[in-house]
């Protein structure tokens, strides 16, 4: 089976903050789908986001050093097997799958999935959630879940408010799985206060929220606080946490 691929590497997980379901800190293999439907104005995988334009896919040869090598696309299900074990360190928490967005090329991520967790390891999605009938088959196979919920200034798509209910229903779909599930919202200096307080109203009772400021921060303190606060007035204060990308402030992938 083939797939798309982007990237291969292993690395610390540098997102998710203290809530339940982050893997913040703990060592991971990311595999880094290609291509995209949403295009969130702030995306840091911009490069990723048309498939038909990622002709090879690279892959770490030693963590941390810097050093890749290529293969060209479709990469086989196997390949990518080879390269995980290649870069199992002996001390990984899970395997991320990451993008782009991994849900979009669902028959080989599922098998993806099966092979890895065959091997031993858990799984762990970073999805922007919006199609919940693709994460309806593969939710079996996942143990931990981040799931976006895309805040109106992404701009990540016409249909805004339709996505943040696919993707709430998506968290619905991977908690009833059993697996490990926070939804993640990217906040800017534009962000409305009404829209996280519907967020929170949504995700009340179903899924912790880590609050994560767009990269580069331009969010002042006392506005992340303002949402944190409403956040927490609806969802419960052990309900939500603040995320940063950690992993950008020490150069790494
Ligand atoms: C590149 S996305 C890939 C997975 C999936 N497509 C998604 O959006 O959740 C991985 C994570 O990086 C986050 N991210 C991307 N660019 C960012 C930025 N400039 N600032 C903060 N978070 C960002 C996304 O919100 C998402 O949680
Ligand atoms: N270290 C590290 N942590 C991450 N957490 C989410 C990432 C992503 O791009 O999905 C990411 C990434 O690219 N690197
Ligand atoms: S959904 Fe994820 S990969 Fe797609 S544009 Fe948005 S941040 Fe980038
Ligand atoms: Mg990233």
């Amino acid at each position: 089976m083939k797939l798309i691929m982007a990237e291969v590497f292993n690395s610390w997980q540098g997102e998710g903050g203290s809530v339940p379901g982050s893997a913040f800190g703990r060592r991971q293999i990311f595999v880094r789908f290609a291509g995209c439907d949403l295009h969130c104005q702030w995306c840091d995988s911009k490069e990723y986001i048309d498939a038909s334009r990622v002709l090879q896919w690279r892959y770490e040869i030693e963590p941390f050093t810097g050093k890749f090598e290529y293969k060209p696309n479709p990469a086989s299900v196997e390949d990518v097997v080879d390269v995980v074990l290649r870069l199992d360190t002996g001390d990984i928490h899970s395997i991320s799958y990451t993008g782009g967005e991994p849900t979009l090329q669902i028959k080989p991520l599922k098998a993806l999935m099966g092979r890895v967790k065959w091997l031993g390891f858990d799984n762990f999605l970073e999805t922007h959630g919006g199609f919940p009938e693709m994460i309806k088959e593969i939710a079996d196979l996942v143990d931990y879940a981040s799931v976006d919920i895309k805040d109106e200034t992404a701009r990540a798509t016409d249909d805004w408010k339709g996505l943040v209910l696919r993707e709430v229903e998506s968290i619905r779909i991977l908690k009833e799985a059993g697996a490990k599930t926070y939804a993640k919202l990217v906040v800017t200096s534009e962000t409305k206060v009404e829209n996280v307080r519907w967020y929170a109203e949504l995700l009340k009772g179903l899924a912790p929220l880590v609050i994560q400021p767009r990269e580069p921060i331009d969010i002042s303190q006392a506005r992340l606080m303002e949402f944190y606060r409403e956040a927490a007035r609806i969802m419960g204060r052990k309900n939500v946490g603040l995320s940063f990308q950690v992993h950008k402030y020490f150069n790494v992938l």
